[in-house]
């Protein structure tokens, strides 16, 4: 068969004799191949890739030893420059989906390899008491015993075999668990989810890891989340947002690249509107740690809104610090969206919601007297159904921004800022 097309998912899509989409995950457009059709998926079916007869020039060798078995990257075989275009037009698909079918969409900022600086390591203890420590694998739920990883910061690849080592040993992993990695400015910052409680014996080993490999904290949770417990403490955490030093909640939320961070933060500055003054007021929602609040506050004060109450206090500590422009508000916006009339006096509105989106948020941004909003997405699908609210009451989309964010995966980070049209250019 031959692939016609790459579907959002990164599977390559060929059709079947009445027409029907066949998904061939590993395949590129124009390549003929030779795949065996098998389960469903979606209108389509999904086929597994037997041989590339003719392979298409964008296929380069995959650099890593666990592709394609590892569920953490699907695009290493596709060559860079094609890749990062396919990230483009699907932000421009996802806003021609919305409405705006001529959004100007700059090209994908991209991310190096070895500097995903956040991981959750999926943990699993074999029957002889060895540990797996990875990625689940791709289209399943089994985890791939990682060597190595290409797209981690190598300061947290490092942290594999001890952490085994650590592992296996401690009593309160029985069977399976997951390490949140979060490398910081003061070093790796570890979570554990573990299904036993550690005693003293467990939180002596743990000491010694923290000191060994230059861990500050260890914190520790339960498998289904709940509250973190601090197991080992042998420092300061910290890590400067905007030059501003905050010190996270253990597994809190960043952006997962530094490079990444950087080209978001250029994006949504670059999406406010041109003349702010001092006194100018911008309104944040779901601003986790400051990631865009403190580089916001270089230009505006900023009412900063988070639900989360870890995240929210360690903003407004870092906030309070940093000489007061950044105002942190607890609210659950989910629950209790932002009215209309509370944005009045705000001369735009970033928001940086979670996977989900903003649903229930959208509808009092599209009635508000906002005239510039800046849409960090990183979720096509809920950036297009947001979208389609804020193009059916009269907004334009004045720039778009694709970040790759997550290298080699099919996810995509995306910064769009809205603008209402003006009365003249919708008249004509
Ligand atoms: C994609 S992260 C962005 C965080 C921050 N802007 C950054 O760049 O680091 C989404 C944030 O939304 C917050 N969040 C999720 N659900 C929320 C809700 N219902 N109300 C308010 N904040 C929420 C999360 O806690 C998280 O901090």
């Amino acid at each position: 068969m031959t692939i016609e097309s790459l579907g959002a998912g990164g599977d390559g899509i060929a059709r079947d004799a009445e027409g029907r989409p066949l998904f061939v995950p590993g395949t590129l457009p124009g390549e003929a191949v030779r795949a065996t059709p098998g389960g469903r998926r979606g209108e389509g079916s999904l086929a597994t890739l037997d041989e590339v007869l003719a392979p298409s020039p964008d296929r380069v060798a995959p650099p890593c030893p666990h592709f394609p078995a590892c569920g953490g990257c699907a695009m290493q075989h596709f060559a860079a420059a094609p890749y990062a275009a396919w990230k483009r037009a699907r932000l421009g698909e996802a806003l021609a989906r919305a409405g705006f079918e001529d959004a100007p969409v700059a090209e994908t900022r991209v991310t190096p390899p070895a500097t995903r600086r956040r991981a959750d390591l999926a943990l699993r203890r074999r029957a002889d008491g060895s540990v797996v420590l990875g990625f689940h694998e791709a289209g399943g739920a089994a985890v791939v015993d990682l060597a190595t990883c290409l797209v981690l910061d190598p300061a947290l690849v490092a942290l594999f075999e001890p952490l085994r080592a650590l592992l296996r040993g401690l009593q309160a992993f029985r069977r399976e668990g997951s390490a949140v990695l979060n490398l910081l400015d003061t070093g790796p910052d570890l979570l554990l989810r573990l299904d036993g409680t550690p005693g003293t014996a467990d939180r002596a080993s743990l000491a010694a890891f923290a000191g060994a490999q230059g861990v500050p904290r260890i914190a520790g949770a339960s498998p289904k989340g709940g509250a973190t417990e601090t197991l080992a403490q042998l420092g300061p955490v910290s890590i400067a947002l905007g030059g501003v030093p905050v010190a996270p909640p253990p597994g809190a939320f960043l952006q997962a690249t530094p490079q990444g961070e950087t080209a978001i933060v250029e994006a949504v500055l670059n999406g406010l509107p041109k003349k702010l003054t001092a006194k100018t007021r911008i309104a944040e929602l779901h601003a986790g740690l400051g990631t865009l609040s403190f580089p916001l506050a270089t230009r505006a004060r900023v009412t900063a809104y988070e639900g989360s109450a870890d995240a929210v206090a360690a903003l407004d500590a870092a906030a309070r610090k940093a000489g007061g422009r950044v105002a942190a508000v607890r609210r659950d916006l989910a629950r209790q969206p932002l009215m209309a009339r509370e944005l009045d006096g705000f001369a735009a509105l970033v928001l940086d919601p979670p996977y989900a989106g903003a649903a229930d948020q959208m509808p009092a941004l599209a009635r508000s007297s906002l005239q510039r909003i800046v849409y960090v997405s990183c979720n096509p699908a809920a950036l297009t159904r947001d979208a389609r609210l804020l193009h059916a009451t009269g907004w334009r989309v004045a720039q778009a921004t694709p970040i790759d964010q997550f290298l080699w995966s099919t996810q995509l980070e995306a910064v769009v800022a809205f603008e209402r049209e003006r009365r003249e250019a919708r008249a004509s």
